[in-house]
């Protein structure tokens, strides 16, 4: 089974996807990481010229290695020059087969990012799209933050939460929407664990549903 979670920044999908990888025994890709790992390779080349340049060679020779460093990944430095680099069409077709790959193994994965179930899976057999406020995602945000010590300016980190999805979403090369067939999962006034809960209830009617077809 091929589950597909995609939603903006700090929505929470990395937590469901990791839920419902553990609830179902299925490894998880956080996509995000990818890029991530990309934008951090080309950090000093940050808006000078030759940036595409650099990045497309990154994301050429990007492997499970990079990805390791998992606290600096998830900065929300690494986040801005993640959608930096994310708008770069061969970045993404870089990047391409190694979520492929992921997802096509025998008994299948879950992946959250952007364009999940619109570019790399479109043949997912479960698709969510997580959606939240942007209040309750910066809140959200802040706190994660604040757990590893670091000092948060919320009203900053509110105009760089919305800046990067407008980036995401203006992405002409993204994907970034929700697929026809993804079930919509707004989880503003969800904790974690009821979040949880109702996805793993849209698995199990999108999965009763197939089987019955
Ligand atoms: N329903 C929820 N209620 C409260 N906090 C949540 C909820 N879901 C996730 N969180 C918390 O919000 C923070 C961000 O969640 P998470 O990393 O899963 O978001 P994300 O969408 O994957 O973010 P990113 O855009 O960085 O990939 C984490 O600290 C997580 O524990
Ligand atoms: N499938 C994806 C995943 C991520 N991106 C870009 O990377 C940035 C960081 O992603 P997080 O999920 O870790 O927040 C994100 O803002 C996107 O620009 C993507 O394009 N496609």
């Amino acid at each position: 089974m091929i589950i597909a979670v995609d939603g903006p920044a700090a929505s929470g999908k990395g937590t469901l996807a990791s839920g419902l990888a553990r609830h179902y025994g299925l490894p998880h890709l956080d996509t995000g990481l990818l890029y991530r790992a990309v934008g951090r390779a080309v950090s000093d080349w940050e808006d000078q010229p030759g940036f595409e340049d650099a990045a497309i060679a990154a994301a050429r020779a990007l492997d499970a290695s990079h990805l390791a460093d998992v606290t600096e990944l998830t900065s929300a430095r690494s986040g801005v020059l993640a959608s930096k680099v994310a708008v770069i069409g061969p970045v993404r077709a870089a990047l391409f087969d190694y979520q492929r790959n992921f997802a096509t193994q025998p008994g299948g994965a879950v992946l959250d990012g952007r364009d999940i179930g619109t570019n790399i899976c479109p043949d997912a057999d479960v698709k969510l799209f997580i959606q939240a406020d942007s209040k309750a995602r910066m809140e959200r945000r802040a706190r994660q933050l604040e757990s590893r010590g670091l000092e948060v300016d919320r009203y900053a980190l509110y105009h760089q939460i919305e800046e990067r999805d407008a980036r995401d979403m203006a992405n002409p090369n993204g994907g970034f929407y929700k697929a026809d067939d993804a079930h919509l999962l707004d989880t503003t006034l969800l904790d974690i664990e009821a979040a949880l809960r109702a996805a793993i209830a849209i698995v199990e009617t999108t999965m009763a549903h197939k089987a019955k077809l």
